[in-house]
């Protein structure tokens, strides 16, 4: 995978967006609005717009317990699992796999009206990271999807419009050991999940049916997935 044309941007790209899902919203400094809360998950997103098009960058944080950084990635990155968990996908289709941590998609989501319907066309890379911080810790995982193209799909030629999305998904596992050192379970780790994602709407919609969809779909995706891998992993022995 390290001679296909698509590794410089793959790592450059991954570079970037660890280092931007790593920023805390404080650090990032002022413009993020909460916009949605559900327990442990906490959703800010800025209103910026690019050719009067709504483009808000969205960070949303989450702890999950009883799953791991690995596993979420697993069940993010896969394809067999992805319509189980997520929701507004019509068609989903790997047109390329560079290798067994590098795919790429073309996906159509269900139409939103009034805005005509969308697909997107992306790379998206699975990753361990060393953990920095904490050097006997659990490592992190990142999945990252980028926008790319095809020589076989050119954007706008059927029906949709297509979409423009850089994603992070950055999960910490923590592992809080039993005090009568007893094996570990899954009663002892708990997830610490980033999710970044910038998505430009390619052709025009209106800010407000954006702003609402944006509103509504995020977070139920992180919640509905999020659920999902627990529901997934709960009889399965611990993936770290
Ligand atoms: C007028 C609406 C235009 C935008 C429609 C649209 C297209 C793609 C996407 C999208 C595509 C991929 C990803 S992902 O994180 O890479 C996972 C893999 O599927 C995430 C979100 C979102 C939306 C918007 C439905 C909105 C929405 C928001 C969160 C989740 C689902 N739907």
């Amino acid at each position: 995978a390290c001679q296909h044309r698509l590794w410089p941007e793959i790592e450059s790209v991954v570079k970037q967006q660890v280092a931007w899902a790593r920023t805390g919203i404080g650090e990032c400094g002022q413009g993020w609005q909460l916009f949605a809360e559900d327990g442990e998950m906490r959703m800010y997103r800025r209103e910026e717009e690019v050719d009067g098009m709504a483009v808000d960058p969205l960070k949303a944080v989450h702890t999950v317990p009883g799953i791991t950084g690995h596993e979420v990635c697993h069940y993010f990155f896969g394809p067999q699992y992805r319509y189980d968990w997520e929701t507004t996908l019509e068609q989903m289709t790997v047109l390329e796999t560079v290798s067994d941590d590098t795919l790429v998609f073309l996906q159509t989501h269900k139409r939103i009206w009034p805005a005509s319907q969308r697909d997107v066309l992306f790379w998206s890379h699975m990753r361990k990271l060393p953990n920095e911080n904490d050097r006997d810790g659990p490592d992190l995982w990142t999945v990252v999807n980028n926008s790319t193209t095809h020589l076989d799909y050119p954007p706008n030629v059927g029906k949709c419009v297509r979409i423009y999305l850089k994603v992070c998904l950055l999960c910490q596992t923590r592992v809080d050991p039993p005090k009568d050192g007893a094996p570990l379970t899954r009663d002892n780790i708990s997830c610490k999940i980033t999710y970044c994602s910038v998505v430009n709407p390619g052709g025009w919609a209106p800010a407000s049916v954006l702003r609402a969809v944006y509103k509504r779909e995020y977070p139920k995706f992180l919640k509905r997935f999020t659920a999902y891998v627990v529901n997934q992993t709960k009889n399965k022995p611990i993936m770290f």
